[in-house]
């Protein structure tokens, strides 16, 4: 621990900066060099702890033998050593060393705490500060490097401008232990879900526009587009700070949207650091953010430690059981469903080591899905080519600028906080399908019957039969050579067909041969039109058009992908937004198991995400 006291005497020159729902942040104003360019972290205390708040001070037994191998964290004499110990040896090694700050803990007094409690009462969220206040029991505070300012500044005058964005899990999971009927947790992200169970629970006024998919997608355009949605909807995953003081986003992690009225202030502030016309500078800005999120390729190794969460929580948890050697409550709820609780009866046959893995990666995982990250930018001078930081030329307004990226919040996600992760994940996944149950009800309840009957029984088609008929209709191809048949030109893919004449007496031929194999609906619902003087000769596409030998055979398949992209336009209307995050077929595919057209729902999604693996 650094050898620095704080004491009373010192509160005055700590100021209040942000907070989050373990910690307060306070910068520092004073001139002592130790603590120039450095905030301070101090601990919160609950006023009414929630069962995982509960989190005793020292580590138990069992998060001691599930962190000792990365760390010696048995020998840890109080949680928060371990804590540090954390931060330093498995979060620090995962994301890189040159970007994370596990800070130094420093010794503060009982009045020292009291006095800072007392200073930031009124700068802090109200709902904050209903639910936790500075814990003065705490004799220690952590000293970090404040990663929205530049360590050593190039002029008196230099101003950073940085921004801190939460980006949360960016990843759709796939694990074989998520339910049938939780199917949606594949589809669509657990921000996405959550959001929903937010909005109806009040926790905030709208849903964020925002999608982790795009910040992780890798691609450019689909970068700029999420922090566009951030600046938007920032919530409590995007904040911008001049030179540390807040100029966007909310303090303390707003509840609300609350940023309109910051809009003017950030763009005055940005004339500071980006030189553009004035109404430009936000635009300007938003693009430099997303250049350096690209460039900086930290998503990527942020994904991959949140990756291993490779079970779920619909998985880890019963792994989590065997660790703590408790009972499995989750396989006790499910009780008599045994073709449920069959699919979690290997995970509590693994040996201990590996339960122990599957948690520790869960909950390293958990950090890496809470932690945000501080991208800071300076104008960078011309005159000064060797700069320490990596540089981003704004081309269309022809600047260069310093930037830097740390994490921030890298805290160790405690043992016994699993089973609230799981039942959060149970709840936000039945208020979705609640919701999600409504919304089609009320969207499909009065469609009109001529879509009804435009629905086809898939399950009842003869598929057999049709691919037998397909292998001795080969002989029957020669009718390609006779006719010639070209493909639309410019089209290699596409056979339009050309029109022949047919007479009635060979339609109504043709409609007694064929009436057998038809599918029973099909015959209920219409028959051949023997009124009509033409039909269309197209391609077989099943075969190929010249043999090679007599015997030859070719085998082919037929999809339907249906409708592969989401859509996004601005008038689909705020309470129809599952259409931007569920595909047509799979909304559709609910619709019909209600109505009962389909027997089960698909497993088939047209939309690929490119970032999610298959
Ligand atoms: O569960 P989540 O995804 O809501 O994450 C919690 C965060 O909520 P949010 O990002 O607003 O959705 C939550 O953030 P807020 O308090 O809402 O700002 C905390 O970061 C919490 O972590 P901890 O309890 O302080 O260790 C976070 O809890 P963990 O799940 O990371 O343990
Ligand atoms: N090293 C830092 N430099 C600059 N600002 C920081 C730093 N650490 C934290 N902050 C600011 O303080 C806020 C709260 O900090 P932090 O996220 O560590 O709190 P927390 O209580 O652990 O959060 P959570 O709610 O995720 O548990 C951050 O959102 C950020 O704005």
């Amino acid at each position: 621990m650094m050898e620095l006291n704080l004491n009373a005497k010192h509160a005055g020159d700590w100021i209040y900066r942000g907070e989050g729902a373990a910690n307060i942040i306070l910068s520092y104003s004073g001139s002592t060099s130790d603590f120039v360019g450095k905030v301070l972290r101090v601990q919160k205390v609950k006023r009414n702890g929630t069962n995982y708040e509960e989190v005793p001070s020292d580590l138990s037994m069992h998060e001691g033998l599930l962190w000792n191998e990365d760390c010696d964290l048995l020998s840890a004499p109080t949680r928060e050593i371990a804590e540090h110990l954390y931060v330093q040896h498995v979060m620090s090694p995962r994301l890189g060393s040159n970007h994370v700050d596990a800070g130094v803990r420093v010794l503060v007094s009982r009045d020292f705490l009291e006095a800072v409690a007392k200073n930031v009462f009124s700068q802090r969220p109200s709902w904050r500060v209903t639910d936790a206040d500075v814990n003065t029991q705490c004799d220690y505070a952590l000293l970090i490097s404040d990663h929205s300012v530049f360590p050593q500044a190039l002029r008196d005058e230099e101003f950073s401008i940085s921004v801190e964005i939460k980006p949360k899990c960016g990843f759709l999971p796939c694990s074989n232990y998520i339910l049938e009927e939780h199917t949606m947790k594949r589809c669509m992200t657990r921000f996405k879900l959550h959001q929903t169970f937010k909005l109806k629970h009040k926790k905030v006024s709208q849903l964020s526009r925002y999608d982790p998919l795009d910040m992780f997608s890798g691609s450019k355009e689909r970068i700029l587009k999420s922090i566009k949605d951030l600046f938007s909807t920032p919530q409590n995953n995007f904040r911008v700070f001049l030179n540390g003081s807040l100029v966007f986003g909310c303090l303390g992690g707003g509840k609300y949207r609350t940023n309109v009225r910051y809009d003017r202030a950030l763009e005055d502030a940005l004339k500071f650091v980006i030189q553009a016309d004035d109404g430009m500078r936000t635009t300007c800005f938003l693009e430099l953010v997303s250049e350096a999120v690209f460039r900086s390729g930290l998503l990527d190794r942020l994904l991959q430690v949140q990756k291993l969460d490779v079970f779920d929580i619909e998985g880890a948890v019963h792994a989590y059981y065997d660790v703590v050697s408790q009972p499995c409550v989750v396989c006790r709820d499910l009780g008599e469903d045994k073709q449920q609780s069959d699919r979690y009866t290997s995970l509590h046959t693994i040996p201990l080591d590996e339960s122990l893995k599957i948690v520790k990666e869960y909950l390293i995982a958990a950090t890496a899905k809470d932690l945000s990250l501080m991208i800071s930018f300076r104008t960078r001078e011309k005159e000064d080519p060797k700069s320490a930081y990596n540089v981003i030329l704004h081309e269309s307004i022809g600047q260069s600028f310093d930037y830097k990226v740390s994490f921030i919040d890298l805290d160790m996600k405690p043992l016994g906080k699993m089973m609230h992760y799981y039942e959060l994940d149970q709840k936000i996944v039945r208020c979705c399908m609640k919701m999600m149950k409504n919304e089609i009800s009320a969207n499909f309840e009065e469609k009109s019957s001529y879509q009804d009957k435009s629905i086809v029984e898939e399950d009842d088609y003869p598929t057999r039969e049709l691919a037998g008929l397909i292998l001795q209709n080969l002989s029957c191809q020669t009718i390609c050579e006779k006719t010639g048949w070209k493909s639309v030109e410019g089209s290699n893919h596409v056979d339009a067909g050309v029109r022949v004449l047919v007479s009635r007496d060979f339609l109504e031929a043709v409609a007694k041969n064929v009436f057998s194999k038809r599918p029973s609906r099909r015959v209920s619902d219409s028959d051949v039109n023997t009124h009509c003087d033409y039909a269309l000769l197209i391609s077989d596409h099943s075969v190929f058009p010249q043999g090679l030998c007599d015997e030859e055979f070719s085998i082919s398949v037929e999809i339907k992908p249906k409708c592969g992209y989401l859509p996004c336009s601005n008038y689909i209307l705020e309470e129809h937004t599952i259409n931007r995050y569920m595909t047509r077929f799979k909304l559709h595919k609910t619709f019909k198991l209600k109505h009962k057209k389909v027997s089960q729902l698909s497993r088939y999604d047209p939309f690929l995400d490119p970032r999610k693996e298959y």
